[in-house]
């Protein structure tokens, strides 16, 4: 069976065609620019080197159609026809407290996820019209959505609660949810086969940390706290989000700088975080670049970054009462061996022993930056959010076949 794993951003489109027999991936992905000019197709299949297309996609659904027909394309292509796709499986962010887990998409599912744009206004519209797009150019096709919070509904309420009147959590859901579940789940899941331990036993801290980042306590398997609240903003420093404030800062710059609330809000979700502090960039490699070349606000936003993150794995072994491994995890938690070592060097109270050496090995594979005899380990382990995906889509559509016949 063909599985497509589509993560749909307002902007850009990352697609992996799997064959779920074994797992391999056929072709992979991105779209960048949709809507502006010159968006830019980048299309890769295994062992053959990428293609770039530049030309003009207005919107999603020309998008997804350029995808497809990349995927069929003479030279370039891996399938037949668009009909050897079986399903497509979406990253959905924002699931509430609707979903725990996976789901075909009908018109309910549809619903809820729009009920939820307000919660993640820079993922849920842009993961819809993913879907909608897939729609107007496979409508035979079975979709499913795979959510970013279902993770996190095992946190317990003193995790997730907020600190406010218990009427806002009855009316409008107002509590932490927690994002980058998939990613969390699966990271954990390769760390402790690669301590080759029962995940059930063990004390993890998640790190992932990309454009987007947050802290995830896993206890036993189970997220039990997470940096990300109601909505992906709280917590860490991000690229281009503040992470945690004070709310107070809110109607104070309000008044202040006579800006309006959507104002505000775009503020700390596009203008914060490595952006405005560096005065540089959002991407962590150019703001390590500027710091380099002595840069001092590069500086202070890289420690800044760095400090946030070993504050949460501090706040983490607290509240698992212990630790047995810390995981690095998404494009900058991979990547970035100066961030690594900025945050665990500082670690040693807690019997973090770094190994400079190991840390400044780059590998696809996981691996592990601390001594052989550190106490807690530090693990770098590659994300694969897709993967975990398009396993989810396969068991949803094995269920769905098997529900399909047995009607018959
Ligand atoms: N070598 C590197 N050093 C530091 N940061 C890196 C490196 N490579 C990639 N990154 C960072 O990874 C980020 C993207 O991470 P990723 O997990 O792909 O994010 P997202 O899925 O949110 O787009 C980029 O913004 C960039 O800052
Ligand atoms: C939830 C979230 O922040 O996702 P991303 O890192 O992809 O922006
Ligand atoms: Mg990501």
């Amino acid at each position: 069976m063909n599985i497509l794993v589509i993560n749909a951003g307002s902007s850009s489109l990352k697609y992996q065609l799997y064959n779920m027999t074994t797992e391999d991936v056929l072709a992979k992905g991105r779209v960048e620019r949709i809507g502006m000019d010159s968006s830019i197709l980048t299309h890769e299949v295994d062992h053959q080197p990428e293609v770039r297309e530049v030309s003009e996609i207005l919107d999603h659904t020309t998008a997804i159609k350029k995808v497809l027909d990349m995927l069929t394309h003479k030279k370039f292509g891996v399938l037949k026809n668009i009909q050897d796709i079986q399903a497509v499986g979406h990253r959905v962010v924002h699931g509430g407290e609707s979903f725990s887990e996976s789901v075909v998409v009908d018109q309910k599912v549809k619903f809820e996820i729009r009920q939820l744009f307000d919660l993640a206004p820079l993922h849920n519209p842009a993961h819809m019209m993913g879907i909608v797009a897939v729609e107007s150019n496979l409508p035979e096709v079975t979709q499913t959505v795979v959510f970013d919070t279902a993770f996190h509904q095992t946190m317990p309420s003193v995790s997730y609660l907020y600190a406010i009147p218990t009427v806002l959590y009855r009316k409008h859901k107002i509590r932490r949810y927690g994002f980058h579940g998939t990613s969390h789940d699966y990271v954990s899941q390769r760390a402790a086969e690669f301590l080759g331990r029962p995940l059930e036993e063990l004390k993890l801290v998640s790190c992932h940390i990309g454009n987007g980042a947050s802290c995830c306590a896993i206890l036993h398997g189970k997220s039990y706290d997470t940096s990300m609240g109601m909505t992906p903003l709280e917590g860490l420093m991000m690229g281009t989000r503040s992470g945690d404030l004070d709310p107070a800062v809110v109607p104070f710059t309000i008044n202040k700088e006579d800006l309006t609330l959507n104002e505000v809000n775009s503020m700390l979700n596009k203008h914060s975080g490595l952006l405005a502090v560096s005065g540089i960039s959002s991407d962590m490699r150019e703001v390590v670049e500027a710091m380099r070349e002595g840069n001092e606000k590069a500086r202070l936003a890289f420690e800044m970054y760095a400090y946030r993150i070993r504050k949460y794995i501090g706040a983490y072994i607290a509240s698992m009462d212990g630790v047995d491994a810390i995981v690095f995890t998404a494009g900058v938690g991979e990547n970035s061996d100066v961030l690594r070592k900025e945050i665990c060097e500082k670690l040693t109270f807690f019997g973090v022993k770094f190994d400079d050496g190991r840390n400044a090995v780059r590998s696809s594979e996981p691996r592990r930056i601390t001594t052989d005899d550190s106490p807690v380990q530090v693990l770098v382990v590659p994300t694969n959010e897709e993967l975990l995906i398009a396993r989810d889509t396969y068991k949803l559509v094995l269920n769905k076949l098997a529900a399909d016949s047995s009607e018959l």
